[in-house]
């Protein structure tokens, strides 16, 4: 891509008539307007909507903005600054993104540049700024004299000077240093200058973090391309085994009627092959080397015949409904349970929709998610699938960007954020697991919701969306009962497989009878036991990781928590140390009780960690894998323990909710949970929702080719009237009860949450905040839609403590877009006051 700057000759213009131009520019900062810069004339013709730009902000800065729209009106009360470079020959960011980012400002009360921050991949945001120097022509080690006689000449000012005189010093600047150091408000005019009369050159151009991944090929040359040409080949490498080897090799990797396909360097070189004979053999001109630019994405070629499963009946009669629906609603919720298939009728409707030349765009909440998924599916559609995901590095994520704005990627699987990519014409979005929380944003801003704004963005491009889940949230249930989407239901698991039976086991009595073994009730232990000895695999959640939830001192109960937030610190075994899961702190575990001075410190509870450990104890012969936060940092992490667990290398695999959806392994029989009771008795209204959704999930996963799963649940409260329920896999019956809840209570689909949560320091100052916030709300909304201020479970975070206010808008009873003005009105009046600078509200709409 070439850069234009702004520095350029002017004589270059095409224009002829020197119009002002302004674009307004969104800037990635958290203020909620645009800002106005004025066009150099010689990029008058280039700069248009869409397009990145480099422009100075505030005294010191430089930023990468994205052009809105172009205008010839000056902006009011300030004088614009000049864009600097011009990055795009062609809009990167389409019209449609810029709508939809501006919906997201506004729907989720943000400002557009934070959404721009989000939506573009790093890669695309500038890495440093350009860096400047003396030009060649221009004298270098010029004296002071010397430059007095070039005043003149050039028409240098003060500034100028200085400028020049600083470059001598320092060989190099950025434009930040340069302000900086002169101490200038618009140094950019001085570069400018300077750059028009060639004495400063910007010597690194802005660099781009996208590099294109290349590589070394290999090919045979069109002369030696026949069975003819091969024999003289080989005549000529007579005297060297190692280039008639190299010859071979390259043949049987790639024969001569595959010319001019390549292969790669290091392909053929593979292990042991010479290097230098290679040399010789290009030398000769037997073969050729050149650069390759590579997709990152290479797959096996797209073959049709790959797609071998056929649906069953069930399935077909699903998807032909869907597709029926969609003939009067652009949004169809499949309710399909555990292992019905759903990812085969995917497969279908996306096969389909390829075909009419539309994109598609399949969201998963997790990464976890993705890998398993993204292999069954790159089988069927190879090449065509871009995939696009947070542990993918930058480069990765720019080529998927620019494969879909050029039409090479028709396909998206991806996470939360690929609702940002360049789609031009989306003709479907499935939203797998629409359930799952992990697809809202929590923080930062924009606090968005992917499976809402998908909804948003569908009706933009006029596609049709699929919802998908074994255990749909009860908004999408509510509105698909209300025949707002269409509702198609698969009940039935695939082929033989039925659900898993449910097995309760109770704690208390297990703790009385002293059966436990650590952590392990004897009916499951023995059960473990059972499935391994028939070379079956186990699967255990347990939603906590680390080794021991606390550490706690038996003589006075101290426990430690940390300095920054008020939660207590987590005890991980293997590095011997506490660990903050909200703000990441960390210290040594301490050797005495801070309050009492005992030694008797111990562990409470446990965590993912421990129970790996106590197996590796119980069960010393079978191979045991972990997976949770801890140990899937890296990208590949995730990729490494499903595979071995897949490939039967692990028999026991223990983890958090990342084991609980969407993965399919066949030899999962048993099911073990774990300390179930802790996201049941959670204070919050969607508590009972998320108990269902993660105990039928994680079930979802054993006996998925068998007719035998099983799982066994360990609590302390087995007569819980939703027990009863998930035992008998009846989400209908929970919906009914919890629909009922939601509607006495208003709550969510009833009503639209709004959540603010006020910061500071201190205690009081966060409280009163609060309260006069409140205060100002009430009169307006209705005292007993603005519920609080009170603190939260966990009222200090990051050494800031907080007050919540939620916000209850009963639906269709207001007009959302006035109502949302009105509170950030209302925050804005709040930050007037200067008691409360330092004062931090964080609205959070439709919180989960
Ligand atoms: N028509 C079919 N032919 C062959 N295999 C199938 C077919 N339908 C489903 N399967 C297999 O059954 C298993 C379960 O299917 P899938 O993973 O799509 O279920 P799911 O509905 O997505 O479940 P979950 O909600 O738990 O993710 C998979 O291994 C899949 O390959
Ligand atoms: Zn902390």
């Amino acid at each position: 891509m070439s850069l234009f700057s702004s520095f350029s000759d002017t004589s270059n213009s095409i224009s002829t008539e020197r119009k002002t131009l302004f674009a307004e520019v969104i800037i990635p900062v958290p203020l909620k307007t645009t800002f106005t810069y004025r066009i150099p004339f010689e990029l008058n013709d280039f700069v248009q909507s869409g397009v990145r730009v480099v422009i100075p902000f505030g005294r010191k800065r430089v930023l990468t903005g994205v052009v809105k729209s172009v205008t010839q009106e000056a902006p009011k009360g300030y004088s614009a600054k000049y864009i600097l470079e011009l990055l795009d020959e062609e809009p990167l960011i389409t019209q449609t993104q810029i709508w939809f980012w501006s919906w997201i400002a506004s729907y989720y009360m943000c400002s557009i540049g934070e959404v721009m921050n989000a939506a573009l991949p790093s890669g695309l945001k500038l890495s440093s700024t350009s860096r400047l120097q003396l030009h060649p022509d221009w004298k270098n080690g010029i004296n002071q004299e010397e430059i007095k006689e070039k005043q003149a000449e050039y028409d240098l000012s003060e500034d100028e000077i200085r400028l020049i005189n600083l470059l001598e010093l320092e060989n190099s600047l950025t434009y930040e240093q340069a302000g900086e150091k002169l101490d200038l408000q618009d140094v950019y005019q001085i570069i400018k200058k300077l750059t028009q009369k060639r004495i400063v050159i910007i010597f690194e151009e802005l660099k781009e973090k996208y590099s294109p991944l290349k590589e070394k090929q290999i090919r045979i040359a069109e002369k030696y391309a026949t069975q003819e040409g091969i024999a003289e080949a080989f005549t000529k490498t007579t005297r060297s085994v190692k280039q008639e080897e190299l010859l071979l090799t390259y043949l049987s990797k790639n024969p001569i009627k595959n010319y001019p396909k390549s292969i790669s360097k290091k392909e053929l070189l593979g292990e042991n092959l010479s290097a230098s004979s290679l040399k010789t053999l290009i030398k000769n001109g037997i073969f050729e080397e050149f650069e390759k630019t590579l997709s990152r994405f290479e797959f096996e070629e797209w073959t049709e015949t790959e797609s071998q499963i056929s649906l069953t009946s069930t399935q077909e009669n699903a998807v032909n409904q869907i597709f029926e629906h969609f003939q009067d609603k652009s949004t169809v919720l499949l309710h399909g349970i555990t292992g019905s298939g759903k990812t085969e009728m995917y497969v279908s409707l996306i096969e389909q929709v390829l075909q009419s030349g539309s994109q598609v765009l399949m969201l998963l909440p997790e990464i976890a998610l993705t890998s398993q998924i993204v292999v069954r599916l790159k089988r069927i559609f190879g090449n065509a699938v871009g995939v696009y995901h947070s542990r993918f590095s930058d480069n990765e994520r720019v080529e998927v960007w620019k494969g879909v704005l050029n039409g090479d990627i028709n396909f998206v699987i991806g996470v939360r954020s690929s609702v940002f990519l360049p789609f031009e014409h989306l003709g479907l979005i499935i939203v797998d697991e629409e359930h799952d929380p992990s697809y809202k944003q929590y923080d930062p801003a924009p606090r968005y919701h992917a499976r809402d704004a998908a909804l948003v963005l569908a009706h933009k491009h006029q596609a049709k969306v699929v919802l998908g889940s074994a255990t749909p949230s009860v908004e999408s249930y509510f509105l698909a009962k209300q025949k707002q989407y269409g509702l198609v239901e698969v009940l039935q698991r695939f082929g033989e497989a039925t659900l898993p039976e449910i097995q309760l086991v109770d704690l208390k009595k297990s703790k009385k009878r002293k059966e436990l073994k650590e952590n392990f009730t004897l009916e499951l232990f023995e059960q473990m036991k059972t499935a391994l000895e028939q070379h079956e695999q186990v699967l255990l959640f347990q939603n906590r990781r680390g080794y021991a939830p606390y550490l706690s001192c038996e003589v006075c109960e101290w426990i430690p928590e940390c300095q920054n937030c008020s939660v207590s610190l987590t005890y991980h075994q293997r590095a011997n140390e506490l660990r903050c899961h909200y703000c990441g702190f960390s210290t040594k575990v301490p050797q005495t009780c801070s309050a009492c001075s005992s030694t008797k410190i111990y562990p409470k509870g446990f965590g993912t960690q421990k129970l790996e450990e106590d197996l590796q104890v119980l069960l010393p012969e079978s191979r045991i894998a972990r997976m949770d936060k801890d140990t899937t940092r890296t990208r590949t992490g995730y990729e490494k323990i499903i595979d071995a667990f897949e490939k039967h290398e692990v028999d026991i695999l223990v983890g958090t909710q990342m084991i609980t959806k969407g993965l399919d392994f066949e030899k999962v029989n048993l099911v073990g949970v774990f300390d179930a009771d802790r996201i049941l008795f959670f204070p919050d209204f969607r508590s009972s929702e998320r108990f269902m959704q993660l105990i039928m999930q994680v079930s979802g996963r054993a006996g998925r080719r068998s007719g035998k799963g099983k799982v066994v649940i360990q609590t302390n409260s087995p007569s819980h009237p939703l027990f009863a329920i998930i035992s008998l896999h009846d989400y209908q019956t929970f919906y009914n009860q919890e629909i009922l809840e939601r509607q006495e209570y208003s709550y969510p689909p009833f009503a639209r949450l709004i959540k603010l949560m006020v910061r500071h320091e201190e205690r009081e100052m966060a409280q009163k905040a609060a309260f006069i916030l409140s205060k100002k709300l009430q009169p307006k909304l209705g005292a007993g839609r603005v519920l609080g201020p009170e603190a939260p479970i966990i009222e200090r975070i990051r050494n800031k403590f907080q007050q919540a206010i939620l916000i209850k808008l009963e639906r269709n009873k207001f007009d959302l877009g006035k109502t949302k003005e009105f509170i950030q009105s209302q925050i804005d009046e709040l930050y007037k006051d200067k008691s409360f600078k330092k004062i931090q509200v964080v609205v959070d709409v439709d919180f989960v």
